[in-house]
């Protein structure tokens, strides 16, 4: 690997988002600011030429990491550094100037493609915004090969409703690259793809990633995919970063009880009539983000949590196979495994 692959592109330190809760007359009596703590302390780091994926149950807060890197929230703590250097913007030029880098791919092509108009209006729009509607023609087209939409003139005077749901989400990533963006937070960008096409698209991301040498975030409650398309992995439960390595060790080798019940859990025909999931002890609810759990957040469902996991947050430690790591108390030298 050269050094400019691994070159940091998007780095996130202590990242958290509290969304305050809306008071009720009693809350206000009592002064009670209640909040959903959907992200706490997230640390991640995102190098060009590599995915990195980000996994979790619904509601565990990865679409608010994304949102955050992107700068569409703001934060309630926490640095993000573009290059090294700490960058916070409020929308305005700057935010444009930030997006130019570091462009977002959502879950639904179809929301986010406005119905009205077509593919050459969006791709038009994305080149104008980012000043790179020079040789418009030309540029179109490069766009639509880039995402494999060819012979382009074939797509570009369709409406989104004239397209596939996988054309349409290349028709969002094309729209993404017009920017030439140095990363993409990529949101769940296949889950919403009948099965048949989510490895073309996917596929599609990895080879942008090689020739483009972009940095990606890959969003996904499929721990699977993880294992096929990303070189990192990062697992995350109810807004806290759990685990996270290289993709093989961690989908191989799972440390956290947490990962090994998202593994457990993942469909799996040779497993199909095991129905006992030994990982989980509460039967498989997330806790509140209002009033999360004290200590490691996954100990009212952890099978092997000891009296410490619910009154101290464990740290990260690290395990013998290099870069992969574990938030969980079983990892402390001279605890029992
Ligand atoms: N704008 C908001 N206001 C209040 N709470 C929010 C807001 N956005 C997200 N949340 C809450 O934050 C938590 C994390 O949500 P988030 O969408 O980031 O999770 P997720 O892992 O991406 O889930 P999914 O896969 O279902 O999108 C959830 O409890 C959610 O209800």
């Amino acid at each position: 690997m050269t050094v400019t692959e691994t070159e940091v592109v998007l780095e996130a330190e202590g990242l958290t988002k509290h969304f305050p809760v809306r008071r009720g007359l009693r809350d206000l009596l009592t002064r009670d600011h209640k909040a959903v703590h959907a992200v706490d302390d997230v640390r991640l780091t995102l190098r060009r030429g590599r995915v990195t994926a980000l996994v979790g149950e619904s509601g565990s807060g990865k679409s608010t990491v994304a949102r955050l890197l992107a700068q569409l929230y703001g934060r309630t703590s926490g640095e993000i550094r573009l290059h090294g250097e700490p960058i916070t913007v409020h929308g305005g030029r700057k935010f444009r100037a930030y997006a130019r880098r570091v462009q977002m791919i959502f879950q639904d092509p179809f929301a986010s493609l406005n119905p009205t108009h077509t593919v050459r209006y969006h791709l038009t729009r994305s080149l104008r915004i980012h000043g790179r509607a020079g040789d418009l023609e030309e540029n179109l087209r490069d766009l639509l090969n880039q995402v494999q939409l060819t012979p382009p003139e074939r797509y570009l005077d369709k409406f989104p409703h004239e397209l596939s749901g996988g054309q349409r989400q290349r028709v969002s990533i094309a729209r993404a690259l017009g920017a030439d963006p140095e990363a993409l937070l990529a949101d769940e960008p296949v889950s919403m793809l009948d099965v048949s096409i989510r490895l073309g698209v996917l596929n599609l991301l990895r080879d942008l990633k090689e020739r483009l040498n972009l940095a990606i975030l890959y969003i996904t409650h499929d721990i699977a995919s993880a294992r096929y398309f990303a070189d990192e992995t990062l697992v995350m439960y109810a807004g806290r970063m759990v685990e996270g390595g290289d993709s093989e060790t961690v989908t191989q080798h799972p440390a956290h009880p947490y990962t090994r019940l998202l593994i457990e859990s993942a469909p799996d025909p040779d497993r199909l009539g095991e129905l006992s999931k030994p990982e989980d002890q509460a039967g498989g609810e997330p806790p509140s983000l209002i009033a999360p759990p004290s200590g490691c957040r996954f100990n009212p469902r952890c099978v092997h949590a000891m009296p410490k996991c619910s009154t101290d947050l464990p740290p990260r430690f690290e395990l013998p196979t290099a870069g992969h790591w574990a938030a969980c108390w079983l990892y402390e030298e001279g605890a029992a495994k």
